[in-house]
């Protein structure tokens, strides 16, 4: 069944926003190598606060006590995995959300085994670029790495589908972001494909969803919101940015500065 996108409404991603702020979520991050600091600072540029607690016990500890929990297999290990799991079923027990990023998932067979896994244990939010969704949805070895080999639209179905089995609501990222709870779906334009030339906008992206999932309220117009507060940081920065080196300072300082003006 296909459901028709909505066009996100700014004037909900700036009320989104601003909850976010006055809430300043703890987000418990487990996420890769490549992107922990470019990660933390994208969250502390919006307010909220990061923490990176991998060891398992410390883990299970910390992510009953956070707000939100993300799980990045960007560089999964099996000792990582089981500190994964650890995080995950404290969390659960306390029912604190967890946004799961299945970063290269298809061909890889410890992190696609691994993230299919996941899927029965109540994820809140699913935030991957088409062909990681198209991956996990339809169970097929796909991609070749961490970009996107798939056009965003092409993977919608994919994300309504995955949405509808999982219950989680379902980011899938392209020039256009789709949010889909399987019912409803909200279209994000936007953000500039200088993005996809430095690494960790998607991963930057994913933590800031966790956060957002965890506000009171509509979660799949929340993280519609989050999505649309890092498009349009996005296209702002790129606008102030000579290439890949400059964009991510003036990305940080677009995300500082963001009101309900820019957002409209
Ligand atoms: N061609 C594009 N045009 C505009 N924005 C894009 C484009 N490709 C990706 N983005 C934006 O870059 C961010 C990261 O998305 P994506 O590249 O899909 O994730 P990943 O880094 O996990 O592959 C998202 O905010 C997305 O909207
Ligand atoms: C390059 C790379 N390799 C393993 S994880 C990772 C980071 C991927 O980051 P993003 O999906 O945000 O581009
Ligand atoms: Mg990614």
């Amino acid at each position: 069944m296909h459901h028709q996108p909505d066009p996100v409404c700014g004037a909900a991603v700036a009320a989104s926003l601003s909850l976010f702020r006055q809430h300043a979520p703890l987000v418990h991050c487990m996420t890769n190598d490549v992107v922990q600091t470019f990660t933390a600072n994208v969250l502390l540029a919006l307010g909220a606060s990061p923490a990176m607690v991998i060891d398992a016990e410390e883990a299970a500890q910390f992510s009953a006590i956070a707000d939100g929990l993300l799980i990045n297999v960007g560089t999964l290990t099996r000792e990582r995995a089981s500190a994964m799991r650890a995080a995950i079923d404290a969390a659960n027990k306390v029912n604190k959300p967890w946004t799961l990023d299945p970063v290269a998932v298809g061909g890889l067979t410890l992190r696609t085994a691994f993230c299919q896994g996941l899927l029965q244990l109540r994820p809140r939010a699913i935030r991957g670029n088409a062909s990681e969704i198209l991956a996990l949805a339809q169970h097929a070895g796909q991609g070749r790495g961490v970009d996107s080999l798939h056009d965003s639209a092409a993977a919608l179905a994919a994300a309504q589908q995955l949405a509808r089995s999982s219950g989680a609501v379902v980011a899938v990222t392209g020039a256009v972001d789709y949010v889909t709870d399987g019912t409803r779906t909200l279209a994000v334009a936007g953000g500039s494909p200088l993005m996809t030339r430095v690494v960790g906008t998607g991963c930057a992206l994913s933590a800031v969803v966790a956060g957002f999932a965890a506000l009171p309220g509509d979660t799949l117009q929340h993280i519609a919101s989050a999505c649309r507060v890092i498009s349009c940081a996005g296209e702002r920065a790129t606008a102030s940015a000579q290439g890949p080196g400059s964009f991510i300072p003036a990305f940080l300082d677009a995300l500082w500065l963001l009101d309900a003006e820019a957002l409209r």
